[in-house]
């Protein structure tokens, strides 16, 4: 078949980034974007996959009309259904995480390592739009990567080269039909304001083109500071049984960018978090160190050391954190040892650092012991491995620091 110059330009775009003949999966929500994707993919070893997230009236129509389209394309299509929403937090992002999680999962299950998503061009653009009315750094206006492992899959975008009116001309040409979610026209989200905000920058020479690109140059330069980052912590930096000890000297003579990125890295990976704390938080609590000995941020404690600052997770920080003994704890640990029944995960706290006698020729600080995690039966402490408490069990991180400088 002849292609078109725009089917073209999808076809480059996909072989360019989704080269091999392994099983590929495909997120679909049924938006014009997605829809381009999976019609572009049409043709080789695809799955696809839909989340009905089950907030929107139109949640269910719209996987059906995937699965739809799907069966009359010939691939394979599931719709996995999340109704997780707690009421915290911001729903959006709630929805978003649970939707790469759920894809994730769903990915491993059918052994499928890379997942392709459509963003377009105009999704980099209007995100760094929305990104620059917070003040965003070079982090944040870094653009999403085309490549990016995580939660153990590979997610590919292919489309981030091309304009959103790209794709719709390849379905009208194509012949094949979209759902238009109505929240792309509500002005309470940020991103409609965006893209409208866009269309009004458009005299001065501002484009989506134009911010894809300077999104791109600020990823590289992200990526050099993450590897600045990274050497300077191989001088710096110590793993402690979980703590971070940073030497002093070594911390004062890094640029302030690097110490800066390097503290924030330890306080996230400590803490287990995805986002760093406020700059002006981070900035008062170094304020306050100069003359106290130890602060807490982020969920973490500061302690001044003799030569350096010890960033530990903050007890009370912990102190409801319970999971399965064979469940990862506080995002980061996991214990093996002899399993049981009824055995859960708790940080010792003050009663369990009371049942090991032996904790201090660990060398570990004693508030680090608190937030250290213990297997328990009940009230009854059975093992502490980091306070000298093993009995046969183990406490293993399931991440490093080094992997939380680099973002990607
Ligand atoms: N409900 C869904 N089911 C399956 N895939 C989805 C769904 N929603 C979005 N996607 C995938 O994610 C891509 C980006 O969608 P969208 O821009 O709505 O995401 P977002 O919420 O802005 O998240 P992100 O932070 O990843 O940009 C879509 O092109 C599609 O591949």
């Amino acid at each position: 078949m002849q292609l078109s110059p725009i089917a073209r330009a999808l076809e480059a775009a996909l072989s360019a980034s989704c080269p091999g003949d392994a099983p590929l999966g495909v997120a679909v929500s049924g938006g014009g974007d997605s829809v381009a994707l999976l019609l572009a993919l049409a043709g080789r070893r695809v799955h696809a996959v839909t989340v009905d997230h089950g907030l929107r009236p139109e949640a269910t129509a719209e996987a059906r009309f995937v699965a739809e389209t799907c069966a009359r394309l010939g691939l394979p299509h599931e719709t996995l259904r999340w109704r997780g929403w707690d009421g915290q937090g911001n729903l959006q992002d709630a929805a978003r995480r649970a939707r790469y999680r759920l894809i994730a999962d769903w990915a491993a299950g059918q052994g499928i390592g890379r997942v392709a998503l459509g963003h377009t061009r105009d999704d980099q653009a209007e995100t760094v739009l929305m990104r620059l009315a917070r003040g965003a750094g070079v982090d944040g206006l870094s653009a999403m990567a085309p490549e990016r492992d995580a939660l153990g899959v590979t997610w590919l975008r292919p489309f981030l080269g091309l304009s959103r009116a790209d794709l719709r001309a390849f379905l009208t040409e194509r012949g094949q039909g979209w759902i238009e979610d109505p929240s792309n026209e509500d002005a309470r989200f940020d991103r409609v304001q965006a893209r409208r905000a866009l269309a009004t920058l458009a005299p001065l020479g501002i484009t989506a083109e134009g911010l894809a690109a300077t999104a791109a140059r600020m990823g590289s330069v992200r990526a050099a500071l993450e590897a600045a980052t990274l050497a300077a912590a191989q001088h710096v930096a110590r793993e402690d049984r979980g703590d971070v000890v940073l030497a002093r000297a070594g911390l004062d003579a890094l640029q302030d960018e690097i110490a800066r990125r390097l503290l924030v890295a330890a306080l996230c990976w400590v803490a287990s978090s995805d986002y760093p704390p406020r700059a002006e938080a981070l900035a008062e609590t170094l304020a306050a160190l100069d003359s106290a000995p130890r602060a807490t941020l982020h969920g973490c404690l500061i302690a001044r050391e003799a030569d350096g600052l010890r960033i530990a997770r903050e007890p009370a920080a912990v102190a409801g954190t319970v999971a399965q003994a064979d469940a990862l704890w506080d995002g980061r640990w996991r214990l093996d040892g002899p399993r049981g029944p009824g055995l859960e995960i708790r940080a010792l706290g003050e009663a369990g650092l009371g049942d090991c006698p032996d904790w201090r020729a660990t060398g570990l600080p004693r508030a680090s012991l608190l937030a250290s995690p213990g297997i328990w039966q009940g009230k009854r402490l059975v093992a502490a491995p980091l306070a000298g408490l093993s009995k046969g069990w183990q406490a293993r991180l399931t991440t490093t620091l080094s992997q939380r400088i680099i973002s990607h």
